[in-house]
């Protein structure tokens, strides 16, 4: 049957939800029945869209790590490790890599061999694997509201498992979880599998649960501008409210320039809203993630201090519901607990400095939002158009003609013509359109803010600009200016 943004019927969903669960024999724990009620019976401190909420209500950005170790109890002191010391107002289960890939066995080995070598040998916590009296064993030992996040192209099972297992939070999506992941999963398998998601979190809301989910923001965190992680941020929310899901946290990935990345977050907001009434989504809450600096980091531990509390400072002056926080060991792979603890320490001292300031707003700001309103609209209506009216044949058809493209993905369904790279003041803007539907009078901002660059550097705009842009902050710049 042909791709559409349609919600799923309820027996034909339960006949894919039989295969789903034979993935692997902890499937086969989850009774849907059983995992409402063990739901229902969460405290509300410990629901993670409440917590959001609140949060939004009360103007403050909420601190939350990533972190995720092979064995589950290694795994829950990490977790109260990063509450106790780090100060975490909400948490992470992040997910092994593979898990991410449906590779259960290598996932049982990783087990295996951790609990063999005394250390996590996954990069991750494998759910899947362990099911759902470990996961519960998770939820249950740490003070505040635990989301899965991940990075799985068809995370059927996952979710089954983790909704059972008492997370009340789930991040990812059909885009958003397979171009910047995947090489070779076709776009539509992926919408469909993350249509099952959504649509199992709409049966829990409509059984009185709410789940939180967030589609993954950043994309490939490598200068990815606002418009494209704003479009693909938009699509995924109307795919997962037409599914039934309630509560929705949309994501965009700093990229360095405050102007730029305040009125990112301002804009996300409000295309969101803007969308989802116009498609007739009520009740839908929507709250906003900023992400820290996604790209390279510097390796000395002080400067990576530097950008972490830049991501936070602007997470605040943008009033973004929530920020998650890098580590100072970014540079060199999976952090220690006690280091990223530290970058929850740095975070929360600059939240907590910041949070009795107003808004951040002035001109340039407005004239930013309006800026990535209008490139994101040219896009998601060129969408729109090229799905009759229905955004996910839209998206996959706009993919495979690059009206919507995401630099330095992976996938082999993502045209990758787009090239970004930063203006003279270090905002992200575009060297190449590829074919993005927008008018002249957008591209002639662009062209002018990297030709002002030019002209400052002594050079002419180039991909040697782009290079430049990749590795500046690992070299303690932001604009990858010529030494
Ligand atoms: C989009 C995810 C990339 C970021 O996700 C961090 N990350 C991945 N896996 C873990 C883990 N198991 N524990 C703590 N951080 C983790 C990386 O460092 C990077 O910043």
């Amino acid at each position: 049957m042909q791709l559409q943004n349609k919600k799923l019927d309820w027996e034909q969903f339960l006949q894919i939800r039989e295969e789903v669960l034979k993935a692997w024999p902890t499937g086969q724990e989850v009774d849907l029945t059983e995992a409402i009620a063990y739901q229902k019976q969460i405290p509300v401190h410990k629901r993670f869209g409440q917590k959001l909420e609140e949060a939004k209500k009360e103007g403050i950005t909420l601190a939350q790590p990533r972190a995720g170790v092979a064995l589950v109890h290694e795994h829950i002191e990490l977790l109260r490790f990063l509450v106790e010391e780090g100060g975490a107002d909400l948490l992470p289960t992040t997910i092994d890599s593979y898990t991410r890939q449906n590779r259960y066995n290598e996932a049982q080995a990783g087990i295996e061999e951790s609990r063999t070598a005394g250390r996590s040998m996954l990069n991750g916590f494998p759910a899947v694997n362990h099911g759902l009296a470990a996961c519960r064993e998770v939820t249950e030992a740490v003070p505040v509201p635990v989301q899965v996040r991940h990075g799985t192209p068809d995370a059927r099972l996952l979710t089954e498992i983790s909704l059972a297992g008492g997370f009340t939070a789930y991040e990812g999506g059909g885009i958003s979880y397979n171009i910047p992941y995947a090489k070779e999963v076709p776009l539509e398998r992926s919408i469909r599998d993350w249509q099952y998601v959504d649509r199992l979190v709409g049966y829990y809301e409509e059984q009185g649960v709410s789940i939180n989910r967030e589609p993954f923001g950043p994309l490939t965190g490598t200068l990815v501008p606002p418009c494209i992680s704003h479009a693909v941020a938009i699509i995924e929310a109307l795919l997962a409210a037409e599914q039934g899901v309630k509560s929705l946290t949309l994501g965009y990935g700093q990229c360095g320039n405050l102007v730029q990345d305040v009125a990112a977050v301002r804009s996300l907001e409000e295309l969101a809203d803007e969308y989802l009434s116009r498609f007739g989504y009520q009740h839908v809450v929507v709250t906003t993630v900023f992400h820290q600096w996604m790209g390279g980091f510097p390796q000395d531990e002080s400067k990576a201090f530097g950008v972490i509390s830049w991501g936070a400072a602007t997470a605040a002056l943008a009033k973004a519901t929530k920020v998650i926080v890098k580590t100072p060991h970014e540079a060199m792979g999976i952090p220690t607990k006690e280091a990223n603890a530290a970058g929850i320490r740095a975070t929360k001292q600059v939240l907590n400095m910041l949070k009795d300031q107003p808004l951040l707003e002035n001109q340039e700001i407005t004239v930013e939002k309006e800026l990535i309103k209008a490139e994101t609209r040219a896009i998601l209506e060129r969408l729109l158009e090229f799905g009759e009216g229905d955004i996910a044949l839209g998206t996959v058809r706009g993919f495979q003609a690059g009206i919507i493209d995401i630099p330095f993905a992976p996938s082999r369904f993502n045209a990758g013509r787009l090239l970004p790279a930063r203006d003279h003041n270090g905002a992200v803007r575009l060297l190449d359109f590829g074919n993005l539907p927008f008018g002249e009078d957008i591209k002639e901002i662009h062209r002018e803010k990297i030709a002002q660059r030019g002209k400052s550097e002594g050079r002419d705009p180039s991909f040697q600009m782009v290079i430049d842009d990749i590795y500046a902050i690992g070299k303690g710049m932001l604009v990858g200016k010529p030494r």
